[in-house]
């Protein structure tokens, strides 16, 4: 006889019963946060043209995409990652708006990702993006608002990790590496794996001073004190002024005042193309991955026809959910809901009982005697 269908594919799950009520809260509480700086609620669809995710746009790579067709013939994509759609949603809709825009967004994400990784497929994804401001203040609001939402959802161990695309892009430039060879170089300094890097400078025969000035990078991380260092030994005005701007945004959260959570690290580099300035990810005792990730993309708007700089970020509430179990944190849950058992003739009384309690906001449910028969109580 066949199995009945109760599985689910590997990757994605069921999220129910407490579980669920506890992710609904996390919501509601970083909800709270985004809206409280004045950031709008915006819903983009769930698949989109594949144009929107394609390379050029510097998101997931293609094979990572759940990629399908309509019956006209278009290829289809589940969404990835939001800011794309975001991006294109700014562009068709606030094209003539030049004063800054919020948006802020709840919803799924999914990457074909191999099995083999062990990682969730599709992931709901919470997170807001200010477009038509380039300052540094716009980078300190969105950090702020990300330390802040992390906090509202109970998580109190946690470090923001910030970095900046351009300090290494500048040393690149200086050294002269083509595109591919950064592009290879990115993916081992942000897998933290110096022996591959090294290899692949010395087999593009990259002299020594330069070869130690771009595996450096993977070494300046820590206080705001270590970016003097860093900016020293540059020789490129791309590479300084991205340290300058860091110090500046270092100014900027000590006003908000959540310096306790940040720190730096010149090594950080992102998978995603877009970015063009500040990136960022925090880390929580818990989790491998980053549980939140951000940064400044100037010229993905562009790419659908609007020129605006934008900067945000995104929760993974998945993956905030499991460090604030594994830091054994409790949220607040709702009141559990009240039952009124009732018999056929008594049912009316039963009604108006739950109506009224109902009213006064308590959760009632009600449940005909002949079932609690049923299960014995
Ligand atoms: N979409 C990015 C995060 C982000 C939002 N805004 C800017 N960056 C990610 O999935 O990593």
């Amino acid at each position: 006889m066949n199995k009945k269908p109760v599985h689910t594919p590997e990757g994605v799950r069921d999220i129910y019963g407490k579980e669920y009520a506890v992710k609904l809260a996390i919501e509601e509480h970083i909800h709270g946060q985004l809206n409280s700086y004045g950031y709008e609620d915006i819903q983009t669809p769930t698949f989109e043209f594949f144009d929107v995710f394609s390379k050029d746009i510097g998101t997931t790579p293609s094979r990572e995409l759940y990629k399908f067709f309509d019956k006209e013939g278009n290829t289809l994509v589940l969404r990835p990652d939001f800011t794309p759609s975001m991006a294109r949603c700014a562009a068709k809709y606030y094209m003539d708006e030049d004063v800054p825009i919020r948006f802020c967004y709840l919803g799924n994400t999914f990457t074909n990702t191999s099995n083999l990784q062990g990682k969730l497929k599709e992931v709901t994804q919470m997170g807001a993006e200010l477009m038509g401001d380039d300052s540094v203040e716009a980078d300190g609001e969105i950090i702020a608002l990300a330390v802040s939402s992390l906090l509202a959802a109970g998580l109190q161990e946690f470090q923001l990790s910030i970095g900046e695309i351009e300090y290494f892009k500048g040393i690149c430039e200086e050294v002269g590496l083509d595109e591919d060879t950064e592009l290879s170089l990115r993916d081992y300094i942000s897998g933290k794996n110096i022996f591959g890097a090294e290899a692949l400078l010395l087999e593009k025969g990259i002299d020594e001073k330069h070869r130690e000035m771009l595996l450096k990078t993977t070494d300046f991380f820590g206080s705001a004190e270590m970016l003097k260092e860093a900016a020293a030994i540059v020789d490129n005005d791309r590479s300084r002024s991205a340290v300058e701007r860091l110090f500046a945004l270092y100014q900027v959260l000590c006003e908000y005042g959540v310096e306790k959570y940040i720190s730096f690290d010149l090594g950080m580099l992102s998978k995603y193309n877009y970015y063009t300035g500040v990136i960022f990810k925090a880390y929580a005792y818990g989790v491998g991955d980053a549980i939140l990730k951000g940064g400044r993309y100037d010229n993905l708007l562009s790419r659908f026809g609007k020129e605006a700089p934008a900067v945000g970020f995104m929760v993974v509430i998945d993956d905030l959910m499991q460090a604030l179990f594994h830091q054994n944190i409790q949220l607040p849950e709702k009141e559990s809901v009240r039952t009124i058992i009732y018999a056929k003739d008594s049912f009316r009384a039963a009604l108006r009982e739950a109506k009224k309690l109902r009213q006064e906001g308590i959760r009632v449910a009600l449940v005909p005697e002949k079932n609690m028969q049923e299960r014995g109580e």
